[in-house]
C-alpha cells in the first residue's frame, strides 16, 4: 500500500508540474499564472477537488504518442468561491501551448455537463494556441462539443469566461456564447483569424494587440465585458460577478444585509432641471445602491448607456441607465444589443431590472438607419417585454419618442414606475415639436423667433412633465428624488412573489 501511495504522488506532482520548469519560467516570464496557480487564485484555500488529473491523449499522428501531455492541457474541477459551489476549467499553456485536442476538449464536456446537472456555475479560463493542429478533425469535434454545452447551458447556469493568453479560431464561440467575458490587458488576445492570415488574405498589416486585445474587445468590437491589468485582477472580477447572481436560474440571488434607506439632499443637485445640461448618471446610480457600490458592466463599450450589478436593500438588482454625458443619452446600434444581452442575463437569472431613463430618443444618420438600428434598437424592446422578472423604472428627466417605450415603459410590462418632479414624457422634445406643430403659424408670424419660443414653451409646460402620463397611469407616482432608494426597495420587497405567465412556446425569435 504505502509503495503504491508514493507512486501515486510522484504521478500526481509530476502532473502538476505541468510543461515543466522551463515552460513555467517562460509563462511567468510572459507576465501570465499558470493554469494551476489561476485555479488556486479562484477557491477558497482546500476547496479545489480536480476531475480527470490522469487523462491521456490517445493520437499517434505526428510523433504525438511519444509526447506526454500531463492533464492533456487543461485542469478541471470544482470548489468553493465564497463559500460557493463553482465548477472551472483552466486551459495550460505550458502544455503544448495549452492546445485543444479530443481528451482535453473531453474532459471540458465532462465538467460541462456535471455543472448544468449540479446547477453550478462554470468559469472557463482560456490560454490556448487553439485546436492542437495535430489531432486535425478529432479537435473540431472537441469545440462543437464544447459550443452545444454552452448553449444548453445558457439561461440555466452562469458561465464566465476569463482570457489570460491567446483565444484564436474555432476558440472564441466559446466565450462568445458565455455571459461574460474578462480579458487580461497586454497578455490576451482573440480573434477568428490570425495577423497572418489577414495579411496573406487582405494585405492588411495589423499586430496581435490591435487586432484583438483587451482594448479593442472592450471598446469597439464589444466582445468583452471587463478588462483586467492582470491574471490576479481578471480572478478578483469573477469573484463579484458571482458575489451578485444566483447559482442557477432555479435560484434566487444571494442578499445582502439591508441599510439605510434615505437620501440627503446631495441626490438633487445632479440632475439639472435645464435638459440641456449633461450629467454623468453613475453619479445618480451609486447614490441610490447600496454602499455606492456598482459593478459596471462593459464599461468602455457603447458608453451612451450604463449597465451593472449592485445591491438595493441587500437585494441584487441590475440596472440599466441612459447616459446623458455621451450622446445625450440617445440610444444606437451599439447600445441597444449591450442593454438587449444584459437585460436577457437578468432575466434568465432572476434579478430585478432597476432601469433609469434620461433619454432624447434613438441616434439619427444614414450610418445607424445602413447600420441596421431599426432591428438592433428592437432588441431592447424584446428583450424588456419577454423579461418577467421583476422590472422597476425610474424616469429621471426626459424619456421622447420611441426611446421611452424602448427604456422599460409600463408599456413593456414593467411592474413599478415612477418619474421625478424633472421628468418630460412626451412624443418628442419641445423645440422639434413646437416646430412641427405650429410650422405655418411661426412661418407667418411678424416676428417668428418670438412666436417659436412662446410655442416651445406653451409645449414644454403642457407635455414636457411626468403629469400628463401619471394622468393617465402610464406612471405609478411622481416621487420626490430623495425618496428614490425607499420607493425601489418597496418595489422589490413588494415584488418578490411576482409570477407572470407566458404563453407557451419553443423560443421566441429576437431580431439578431
Ligand atoms: C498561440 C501562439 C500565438 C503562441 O505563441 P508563443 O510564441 O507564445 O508560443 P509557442 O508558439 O512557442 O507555443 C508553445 C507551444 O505550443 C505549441 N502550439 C501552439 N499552438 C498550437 C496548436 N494550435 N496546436 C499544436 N501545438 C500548438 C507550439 O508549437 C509550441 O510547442 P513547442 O513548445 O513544442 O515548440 C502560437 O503558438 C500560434 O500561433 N499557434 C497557432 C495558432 C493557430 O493557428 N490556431 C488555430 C488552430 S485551427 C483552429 O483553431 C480551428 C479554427 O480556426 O476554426
Amino acid at each position: 500500500m504505502e509503495e503504491l501511495i508514493k507512486k501515486l504522488k510522484e504521478m500526481s506532482e509530476r502532473i502538476e508540474l505541468g510543461g515543466g520548469e522551463k515552460q513555467i519560467q517562460k509563462q511567468h516570464s510572459a507576465g501570465k499564472l499558470t493554469a494551476r496557480e489561476r485555479l488556486k487564485l479562484l477557491f477558497d484555500e482546500g476547496t479545489f477537488e480536480e476531475i480527470d488529473k490522469f487523462v491521456k491523449h490517445r493520437n499517434t499522428y505526428f510523433g504525438l504518442d511519444k509526447k506526454e501531455l500531463p492533464a492533456d492541457g487543461v485542469v478541471t474541477g470544482i470548489g468553493k468561491v465564497n463559500g460557493r459551489t463553482v465548477a472551472a476549467f483552466s486551459q495550460d499553456f505550458t502544455v503544448m501551448g495549452g492546445s485543444l485536442g479530443e481528451m482535453h476538449a473531453k474532459k471540458i464536456v465532462k465538467l460541462m455537463d456535471l455543472a448544468i446537472k449540479l446547477g453550478i456555475p462554470l468559469i472557463g479560463i482560456n490560454d490556448s494556441g487553439g485546436a492542437r493542429i495535430h489531432e486535425g478533425v478529432d479537435s473540431l469535434y472537441g469545440y462543437g462539443e464544447i459550443f452545444f454545452r454552452n448553449t444548453l447551458a445558457s439561461g440555466v447556469i452562469p458561465q464566465i469566461t476569463l482570457i489570460a493568453g491567446p483565444c484564436a479560431g474555432g476558440a472564441v464561440y466559446s466565450p462568445a456564447i458565455t455571459d461574460f467575458v474578462i480579458m487580461v490587458d497586454k497578455t490576451a488576445q482573440m480573434f477568428i483569424t490570425g495577423p497572418n492570415v489577414i495579411k496573406a488574405v487582405t494585405g492588411e498589416e495589423i499586430t496581435k494587440e490591435e487586432l484583438g486585445g483587451a482594448l479593442v474587445h472592450n471598446t469597439k468590437s464589444g466582445n468583452a465585458h471587463f478588462v483586467a491589468s492582470s491574471d490576479e485582477e481578471a480572478i478578483e472580477i469573477v469573484k463579484k460577478i458571482l458575489s451578485y447572481i444566483p447559482q442557477n436560474n432555479m435560484e434566487e440571488p444571494p442578499i445582502g444585509v439591508s441599510s439605510d434607506l434615505s437620501l440627503d439632499d446631495g441626490i438633487l443637485n445632479i440632475v439639472s432641471s435645464d435638459s440641456k445640461k449633461a450629467y454623468d448618471v453613475r453619479d445618480v446610480i451609486r447614490k441610490i445602491v447600496d454602499n455606492g457600490e456598482f459593478l459596471e458592466v462593459h464599461e468602455n463599450f457603447a458608453k451612451n448607456i450604463v449597465v451593472g450589478f449592485a445591491r438595493i436593500n441587500g437585494y441584487s438588482v441590475g440596472i440599466v441607465a441612459n447616459q446623458p454625458n455621451v450622446f445625450a443619452g440617445a440610444l444606437d446600434i451599439d447600445s441597444s444589443d449591450k442593454a438587449a444581452r444584459f437585460i436577457r442575463f437578468l432575466d434568465a437569472f432572476n434579478i430585478p431590472i432597476i432601469t433609469f431613463v434620461d433619454t432624447p430618443g434613438y441616434l439619427p444618420g444614414t450610418k445607424q438607419e445602413h447600420g441596421g438600428i431599426i432591428r438592433h434598437g428592437a432588441k431592447l424592446l424584446y428583450a424588456y417585454s419577454e423579461a418577467s422578472t421583476l422590472k422597476v423604472t425610474i424616469i429621471l428627466r426626459k424619456a421622447y419618442g420611441g426611446a421611452y417605450i424602448a427604456m422599460g415603459s409600463k408599456h413593456l410590462g414593467a411592474d413599478f414606475v415612477a418619474g421625478w418632479p424633472t421628468a418630460e414624457i412626451a412624443v418628442m422634445g419641445p423645440e422639434g415639436a413646437a416646430n412641427i406643430i405650429f410650422k405655418k403659424e411661426i412661418e407667418a408670424a411678424e416676428n417668428p423667433e418670438e412666436l417659436r419660443a412662446q410655442k416651445i414653451k406653451l409645449y414644454k409646460e403642457m407635455f414636457a412633465n411626468p403629469y400628463v402620463a401619471a394622468a393617465r397611469g402610464y406612471i405609478d407616482a411622481v416621487i420626490d428624488p430623495r425618496e428614490t432608494r425607499k420607493w425601489i426597495a418597496k418595489a422589490i420587497e413588494y415584488g418578490v412573489t411576482k409570477v407572470e405567465p407566458r404563453p407557451k412556446k419553443k423560443h421566441g425569435n429576437i431580431p439578431l
